[in-house]
């Protein structure tokens, strides 16, 4: 990439794709193309298609996809797999006829099998079943890994594809029906704190274990990848330490200033035991975390807490 290049960011709006065009535009780049999913709807192929006809991007960020917490993926599943696969499906493809010179794939650390070895490395992909709360989002990423995999074998397009761990940062989904844990339980408890509510409910037993990444270093690992991996096998990208639930509900707890009581809700479901990624890979390659999760989660908080409940689309 070059710093007049063209660079579409799919999903812009959301969290990580956000977090892309900020960094991006840090480093200088100057011609980044964003689209709403109102301005075009990426399940739409022939949109896609005049879209890249029109535009014709040189690289291709893909971080729009249909995405929630536990809850939601459990009872929303067609939509999960639907909605994935026709996005993944249409933007891959379209990257390919409009001749894109790269492509950057988000998949997730839920195409791991649910009870693999720990920490995850890149080659358990396909070794086991996988966790059922998820299982229709992680088999429509799997599906975009191997779209990615199987372009570049045939047709030898240079899309690359790589596995984040459990994210959170600027611009999250705060809404509870459908968040992930680390925004949900900072909103609860901000506003546990604000109300003098006694006790905020954790869904689970609070046992699990995640790894948690800043979407800044997300972003800043993207934009590297993006610069120097030109491979098809999967890259993971986190921090490599994680904790439990119950640990990070005490952490969010302290930042927000809640001192009330935390109770476990058991009738909402633990999903997998642990989720930790090996990240020795990406380490060779020479990129690492910078962001610590107490640091991370405190930058979130100023922002979610003065910015964000004013600025957030999704509360
Ligand atoms: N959040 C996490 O913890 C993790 C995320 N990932 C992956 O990172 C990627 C981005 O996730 P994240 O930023 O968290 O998700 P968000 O929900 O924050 O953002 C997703 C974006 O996708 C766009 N989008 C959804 N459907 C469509 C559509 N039909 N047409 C066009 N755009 C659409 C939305 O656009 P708009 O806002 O315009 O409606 C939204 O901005 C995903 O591939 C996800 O699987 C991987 C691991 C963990
Ligand atoms: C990134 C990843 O995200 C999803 O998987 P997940 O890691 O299980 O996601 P989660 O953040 O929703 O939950 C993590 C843990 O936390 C517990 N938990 C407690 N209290 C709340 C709570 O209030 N909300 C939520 N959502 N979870 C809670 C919850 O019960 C679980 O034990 C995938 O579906 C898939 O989308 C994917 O790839």
């Amino acid at each position: 990439m070059d710093l007049n290049s063209k660079i579409y960011v799919a999903g812009s709006r959301g969290l990580v794709g956000s977090a892309i065009v900020r960094k991006l535009k840090k480093l200088g780049y100057k011609n980044i193309l964003e689209k709403t999913s109102e301005e075009l709807d990426l399940r739409n192929q022939s949109s896609v298609e005049n879209f890249f006809d029109t535009e014709r991007p040189e690289y291709v960020f893909l971080a729009a996809a249909k995405v929630g917490g536990i809850l939601a993926n459990n009872i929303l599943p067609a939509e999960f797999i639907y909605n994935n696969l026709m996005i993944e499906a249409n933007v891959i493809h379209s990257a390919h006829k409009y001749k894109a010179s790269k492509l950057l794939f988000l998949g997730s650390s839920c195409i791991y099998p649910k009870y693999a070895t720990q920490p995850l490395k890149e080659e358990y992909l396909l070794t086991g079943e996988l966790e059922s709360t998820n299982e229709p989002y992680a088999i429509a990423k799997i599906a975009g890994i191997k779209l990615c995999q199987a372009y570049r074998r045939q047709y030898g397009d240079n899309f690359i594809s790589v596995m984040p761990t459990n994210l959170y940062g600027i611009n999250d989904n705060f809404n509870l029906d459908n968040s992930h844990v680390l925004p949900a339980l900072m909103r609860k408890f901000h506003e546990a704190k604000l109300s003098g509510t006694p006790s905020v409910s954790v869904w689970g037993s609070g046992k699990p274990r995640r790894e948690f990444l800043y979407v800044e270093d997300l972003a800043d690992a993207c934009c590297f990848l993006m610069q120097h991996y030109n491979d098809g096998e999967i890259v993971n990208i986190g921090t490599g330490v994680d904790i439990t639930i119950a640990e990070l509900a005490a952490m969010i707890a302290e930042i927000t200033g809640f001192t009330g009581e935390i109770i476990y809700d058991t009738t909402k479901p633990d999903g997998t035991p642990i989720k930790r990624l090996d990240v020795s890979k990406i380490n060779r390659l020479g990129w690492y975390a910078r962001t610590s999760l107490k640091a991370g989660v405190e930058k979130t908080y100023q922002w979610f807490s003065k910015e964000g409940l004013m600025l957030c689309r999704r509360i």
